[in-house]
C-alpha cells in the first residue's frame, strides 16, 4: 500500500463523517474573487503559491509552531501570488481552521490543499472561503475526476489539477484542466526530480494552460529550470516553512519571466 493509498483510505472515513455531520453553509467565510489563472498568466515574474505545511509524510515535522494567520500575512507581504493551506490532519497536521484563519487576513487566492474524493469536501472548501481546490490525477478514475472538476467549476472555484506522468497529463488535457500542477515529487517513492516538469511541460501549450511546478523548489536555479520549461508558477512548501528570512527567500525565487 502506497502512502497515497493510505491517505485516500483515511479520506473515505473523513468523507463518511462529513456526510453525517457537515451542515452546508454553516461556515460564513470572507470571499475574495480573484482568478489565480488570470493573475499568474499575466505576471511578468514567476508567481509563487506559498504553502502552509506543518508536517508531511516525506519530511516528518517541518514547522509545528507556525501561526497560520501570521504566516499568511507574511507570505502576502513578501509577494506570494496565492497561498496553499494543507488541511489534512492525520498526515500533514493541518486543519480547516488553518485555512479559514489565512482566508480572513489575506486578499490573494487561497488553495484548499487536501485529497479531494467527494463533492462534500468541495462544498466545505467553498464555504471556508477557498478560491481553489486540488484534484490529484493519481487519486481517482478519470470519470470521477471529471465529475469533481465540473462540480468545483460550477461553484466558481478554480482547480489545480495535479499530474506526475505522461498518462496523467493526457487525462488533464481530456478533462480540460486550465491550471495544471506538475508534481516533481513521486507520491509513491517521495523521490523529487525537476526533470518531471521539463518532460511533461512539453505536452501542453503553455500560452493556454497555466503550468505550476510543484515540490522541491529550493534555490533560484531550480526556478530557472522550470521557468525555461514554461512554468509560470511554482508551489513551494518546505523552503517557505523553514525560511527565517521570507523576504529574501521570495526575492530569490520570484525571478523575471521571459529572459
Ligand atoms: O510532501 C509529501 O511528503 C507528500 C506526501 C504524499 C502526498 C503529498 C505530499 N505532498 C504534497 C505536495 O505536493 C507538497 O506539499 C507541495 O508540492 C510542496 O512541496 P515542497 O515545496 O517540496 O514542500
Amino acid at each position: 500500500m502506497t502512502i497515497l493509498d493510505k491517505i485516500l483510505a483515511e479520506k473515505e472515513k473523513e468523507v463518511a463523517e462529513l456526510k453525517e455531520n457537515y451542515v452546508q453553509g454553516s461556515i460564513q467565510a470572507k470571499r475574495v474573487n480573484i482568478s489565480l489563472y488570470d493573475s499568474f498568466m499575466k505576471s511578468e515574474k514567476m508567481s509563487i503559491i506559498a504553502e502552509m505545511k506543518r508536517a508531511s509524510p516525506s519530511k516528518g515535522l517541518i514547522n509545528d509552531g507556525v501561526e497560520p494567520a501570521d504566516q499568511g500575512q507574511l507570505y502576502e507581504a513578501c509577494g506570494a501570488g496565492a497561498i496553499s493551506v494543507l488541511t489534512d490532519q492525520p498526515f500533514f497536521k493541518g486543519t480547516m481552521r488553518d485555512m479559514q484563519d489565512v482566508r480572513e487576513v489575506v486578499n490573494i487566492p487561497v488553495l484548499n490543499k487536501d485529497f479531494i474524493i467527494d463533492e462534500i469536501q468541495i462544498d466545505r472548501a467553498y464555504d471556508a472561503g477557498a478560491n481553489l481546490i486540488l484534484l490529484i490525477a493519481a487519486a481517482l478514475p478519470e470519470a470521477r475526476l471529471q465529475q469533481l472538476y465540473n462540480y468545483a467549476e460550477q461553484k466558481g472555484l478554480e482547480i489545480l489539477f495535479e499530474v506526475h506522468n505522461e498518462e496523467e497529463m493526457e487525462t488533464a488535457k481530456r478533462i480540460g484542466a486550465k491550471i495544471v500542477g506538475i508534481n516533481n515529487r513521486d507520491l509513491k517513492t517521495f523521490h523529487v526530480d525537476l526533470a518531471v516538469t521539463e518532460r511533461l511541460a512539453k505536452m501542453v501549450d503553455t500560452d493556454q494552460t497555466l503550468l505550476i511546478s510543484e515540490s522541491g523548489m529550493k534555490v533560484r536555479e531550480d526556478v530557472e529550470r522550470v521557468a525555461h520549461s514554461g512554468a509560470k508558477g511554482i508551489l513551494v512548501g518546505e523552503t517557505m516553512m523553514r525560511s527565517d528570512d521570507l523576504k529574501t527567500t521570495f526575492d530569490q525565487l520570484r525571478i523575471p519571466l521571459g529572459e
